[in-house]
């Protein structure tokens, strides 16, 4: 099964769409990989597959081997886990680690193989959970640390069932919990207690709540000023008792990223601004990691992901 040589399985969601689950997916997967983990992200968000454009990856081509599906690289390690020191890549309480090496990351979606965008949208419930199935089946990740889950949006009975279908292909030990993500609107916070329920019914560990798009930072002078009232989700999982990894702002710079996140194809030893640009083919051509790690660690969003995964890691791993 494809799912054997993976330690820590994790679903992401949310009670509705446009919270930013599929931004927290991808930020949890960049620094876990970031931490020295090999990390795989499945996009099972049959409604909108959005991971391989935050990737920048949105034109690669999935390969088939004899049994299944190869996962599209986002980059490849840079040095193994075991070879950083414990600590040795941590600055100190509050400030974000360094990344002096990194996990691998690779990531497959549905969009990969999509022709037309809107086409899983329309599909019915049991075409979903035979795709979900097939997803976990028939894809060879190989080795992992972490496998981050990209769930569509909702509670719906349709939900639960791609939910148990998700939990009967992982090991209870490989089952770490979900991820709830939600905004500090109140019609988000309603709809988390109504995902808090549906992990509950569905047996599924809450790891906690992530508050995104809670105030908005300044592109001139890096104030982060709070649009909405901001706190609920911190309310909402102490009324509920679980736990709570932290507040997310809107940050645009994250979303230059994400739209500037097409990696350029640079021919092997393109001097940019007087730097060689380091290049490794993969499946989608030739990408520049190294820009992608640059970006992503210099966004005021990074020593905020930073500090909820170590608490995330320190809650699975203990
Ligand atoms: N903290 C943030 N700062 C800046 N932009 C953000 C942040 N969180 C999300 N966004 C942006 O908001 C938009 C919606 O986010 P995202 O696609 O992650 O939401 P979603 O909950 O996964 O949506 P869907 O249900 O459609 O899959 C994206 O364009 C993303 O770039
Ligand atoms: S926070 Fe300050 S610098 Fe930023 S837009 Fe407002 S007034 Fe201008």
């Amino acid at each position: 099964m494809s799912l054997n040589d993976i330690k820590h399985i994790a679903l992401v969601l949310s009670g509705k769409g446009g919270v930013g689950k599929s931004s927290v997916t991808t930020q949890l997967a960049l620094t876990l990989s970031l931490q020295g983990y090999s990390v795989g992200v499945l996009d099972v968000d049959l409604t909108g597959p959005s991971i391989p454009r935050f990737f920048g990856i949105e034109n690669a081509k999935v390969r088939q081997a004899p049994g299944g599906w190869i996962p599209v690289p986002v980059h490849d390690a840079q040095k193994p886990r075991d070879e950083q020191s414990a600590n040795g890549h941590t600055t100190g309480d509050g400030e974000a680690s360094q990344p002096i090496g990194h996990g691998s990351l690779h990531c497959m979606s549905l969009g990969f193989l999509l022709a037309n965008r809107g086409d899983a949208v329309v599909w019915r419930g049991p075409k979903k959970t035979a795709m979900v199935r097939q997803f976990l089946s028939d894809v060879h990740w190989g080795s992992l640390d972490y496998l981050l889950i990209d769930t569509p949006p909702g509670t719906s009975d349709e939900h639960i069932s791609l939910v148990e279908t998700l939990l009967k292909e992982a090991t209870p030990e490989q089952q770490a919990g979900a991820v709830i993500v939600t905004t500090p609107q109140a019609i988000s916070i309603s709809d988390v207690k109504k995902e808090i329920n549906f992990c509950r019914k569905t047996g599924v560990k809450i790891l906690g709540v992530v508050e995104n798009m809670a105030g908005f930072v300044c592109p001139n002078c890096s104030e982060c000023t709070n649009v909405f009232s901001k706190g609920g989700g911190e309310v909402m999982a102490k009324e509920f008792e679980v736990p709570f990894l932290g507040s997310v702002p809107i940050d645009p710079m994250f979303i230059r990223l994400i739209e500037e996140g097409k990696r350029p194809v640079y021919p092997e030893g393109t001097v940019i601004d007087g730097q060689t640009m380091e290049t490794n083919g993969h499946a989608d051509g030739v990408e520049d990691v190294g820009l992608l790690v640059e970006k992503y660690t210099s966004c005021s969003l990074y020593p905020i992901f930073d500090g909820m995964v170590k608490q995330l890691v320190g809650a699975i791993e203990t």
